[in-house]
């Protein structure tokens, strides 16, 4: 399905997985409003994404998830420059169990501030036309990874409040679905920052080593391709998927009526 005349804001676009799905999002068709705190790595990407796609379907807006200003502005923009919002991937996230509460801090109020914010632009009941929101979780949402219990504990939350959302849309008649990614190890620069940003429990890195070994790494263009089945499948709502290099599934959670 193509995505012309779509338009997307990403958070965390200008590395990794955010980047990844960006690159994706613009290959079919849609145009891309890419939020992040990095600007130099925004700005080389901007320049290779500029010459690829031309000037008119990407904007860079330097905007830090964790200031309800700057998020709102950012929306703001890019709804008025690309004429409305109708995807939005809160994948923005760090991991460092020393700075925890700015973990808690980016990787849920930031992706709870972003799916609010969305709403206000996507909601048919505030004059929206609907869409689709992806957060990113991950695995650690689905199990623990016992170097890093906050960004565990993070995760698990997005999970969460992305089914309920979920449910709450549908409840409320938003015409927007969420949908939460879980991957598994990613080769990125937060991949790379597991030994100096574990804290004090940098002592359970071989667990992590044998959690990867299991896991395996899986590759950028799965994960993208991930998000891109759950922003064109209609029929994916409350889902979580799950990707790892062995594993590519929507989770069954127990059900408890
Ligand atoms: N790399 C991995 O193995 C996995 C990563 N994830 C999740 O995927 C998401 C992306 O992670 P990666 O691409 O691996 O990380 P990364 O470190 O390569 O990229 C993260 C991007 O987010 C931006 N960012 C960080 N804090 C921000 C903030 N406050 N506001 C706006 N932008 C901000 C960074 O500047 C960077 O461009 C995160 O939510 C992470 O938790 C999930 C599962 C596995
Ligand atoms: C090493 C850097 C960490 C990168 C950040 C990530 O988000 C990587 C994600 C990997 C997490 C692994 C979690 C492991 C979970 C297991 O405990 C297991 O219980 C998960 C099982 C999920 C399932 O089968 O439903």
């Amino acid at each position: 399905m193509s995505l012309n005349g779509k338009t997307a804001v990403v958070t965390g676009a200008a590395l990794g997985i955010g980047r990844a799905i960006t690159e994706l999002l613009l290959q079919q068709g849609a145009k891309v409003a890419l939020l992040d705190v990095n600007k130099t790595a925004s700005e080389s990407l901007m320049e290779v994404l500029h010459k690829q796609y031309g000037r008119e379907r990407t904007l860079f807006l330097n905007c830090d998830v964790e200031s309800e200003e700057q998020i709102k502005a950012a929306f703001q923009k890019a709804a008025e420059t690309f004429g409305g919002i109708d995807i939005v991937c809160n994948n923005a996230g760090v991991l460092n169990e020393d700075t925890w509460e700015k973990t808690v801090s980016v990787n849920l109020m930031g992706v709870i501030r972003g799916s609010y914010t969305a709403l206000e632009h996507m909601s048919k009941l505030s004059g929206g036309r609907g869409g689709v929101i992806i957060n990113t979780a991950s695995l650690a949402g689905l199990g623990p990874l016992p170097s890093c219990p906050v960004y565990t504990a993070t995760k698990h939350a997005v999970v969460g409040f992305t089914r309920a959302m979920a449910a709450a849309s549908t409840a409320s008649g938003y015409g927007v679905r969420f949908n939460t990614l879980c991957p598994g190890f990613v080769r990125t620069d937060l991949f790379s920052s597991i030994i100096s940003n574990s804290g004090r429990f940098s002592h359970l890195t071989d667990a992590t080593q044998q959690l990867v070994e299991h896991f395996g790494i899986v590759d950028l263009a799965d994960v993208a391709a991930a998000v891109l089945e759950m922003v064109t499948d209609e029929t994916k709502n409350g889902e979580a998927f799950l990707v790892s290099a062995k594993r590519k599934e929507y989770v069954r959670f127990a059900s408890f009526v």
